[in-house]
């Protein structure tokens, strides 16, 4: 029988981005990408995000967590679960500490501390952004955003062009358009995640400025697909925009699930996330889900 049969989860979402979160501290148990591709399939685990929590690595630390899309891929950081890992670590009654306000989180992409501001909202400090095309993995060492351009599907579809580059602990291609709801991001979507110019892949953003202090967003994410939210992919459109002199360094976010309030901080150059968590109800891994699983 798989370890992580009957093990308990949380099936949680941060503005509609399906988060489902793991316990995995005080063990030594490790979750293969069949396994996450598996709890992925079962109805009532079934996640954008998974989030596993491991026993702190570092001091100061609360946990260590791992991030697994519905494909299976790991990620390094997730905004929308990271506030739903922070509100289950504080209030869920079996494995929270109600004592705590605030909690500081680390992933493969590095230290991610959360505050509780209200019951159900949190904010994230997801770091300093990486601006620079040479900091992201690209196939072409000329590749220059000026001249990127992709023409998608039938001719008279859209052309999507100039991308920007921005990593928040995973890589985000931010298109800045009229109006994100008139494209096909079904279709456009796997291609640009998969276009050769990103080897690591890449989540698709696309972004239109309404005024200095709001930005609408769709994202196509990177081993998930459409979600209704995306909390580094918010604050990747919020820090391109400023690049690019459309919006002021705090804005609104308004993706398909609601709204996150984002911040990139002058001071320290970090980029501040605010939204809200919700939880849906808990659950059991059956054994029978891992049958066929390697
Ligand atoms: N939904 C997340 C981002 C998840 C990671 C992404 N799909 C990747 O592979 O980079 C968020 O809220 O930030």
């Amino acid at each position: 029988m798989n370890a992580l049969a009957h093990r308990r989860f949380l099936k949680m979402n941060g503005l509609g981005n399906q988060i489902t979160v793991l316990d995995l501290r005080g063990t030594k148990l490790r979750v293969s990408a069949d396994d996450a591709r598996a709890i992925a399939a079962e109805p009532r685990a079934h996640f954008d995000q998974l989030m596993v929590l491991h026993d702190a690595v570092t001091p100061g630390t609360d946990a260590f967590i791992r991030i697994y899309n519905t494909d299976g891929s790991e990620a390094g950081a997730c905004g929308n679960g990271t506030r739903c890992v922070a509100w289950a670590m504080i209030a869920d009654p079996l494995m929270g500490d109600p004592g705590k306000q605030q909690l500081t989180l680390q992933t493969k992409a590095g230290l991610l501390p959360a505050i509780r501001n209200e019951e159900l909202v949190f904010t994230v400090d997801m770091g300093r952004p990486k601006l620079a095309w040479d900091e992201i993995p690209l196939a072409d060492p000329f590749f220059d955003t000026a001249h990127f351009e992709l023409q998608i599907g039938p001719i008279d579809d859209p052309i999507l062009h100039t991308p920007c580059a921005v990593n928040m602990g995973n890589p985000h291609a931010v298109f800045f358009v009229d109006d994100p709801y008139r494209f096909n991001l079904e279709q456009i979507g796997p291609l640009l995640e998969n276009h050769p110019i990103f080897p690591d892949r890449a989540n698709i953003e696309l972004a239109a400025v309404m005024a200095p202090d709001h930005i609408v967003l769709r994202v196509w994410e990177r081993g998930a697909g459409i979600t209704q939210a995306c909390g580094s992919g918010a604050c990747a459109a919020l820090v391109a925009a400023v690049r690019r002199e459309l919006s002021a360094r705090k804005a609104v976010v308004s993706l398909p699930g609601g709204d996150l309030t984002i911040e990139w901080r002058e001071s320290d150059d970090h980029v501040l996330m605010t939204g809200p968590v919700e939880f849906e109800w808990e659950g059991t891994l059956a054994p029978a889900l891992f049958e066929g699983a390697a």
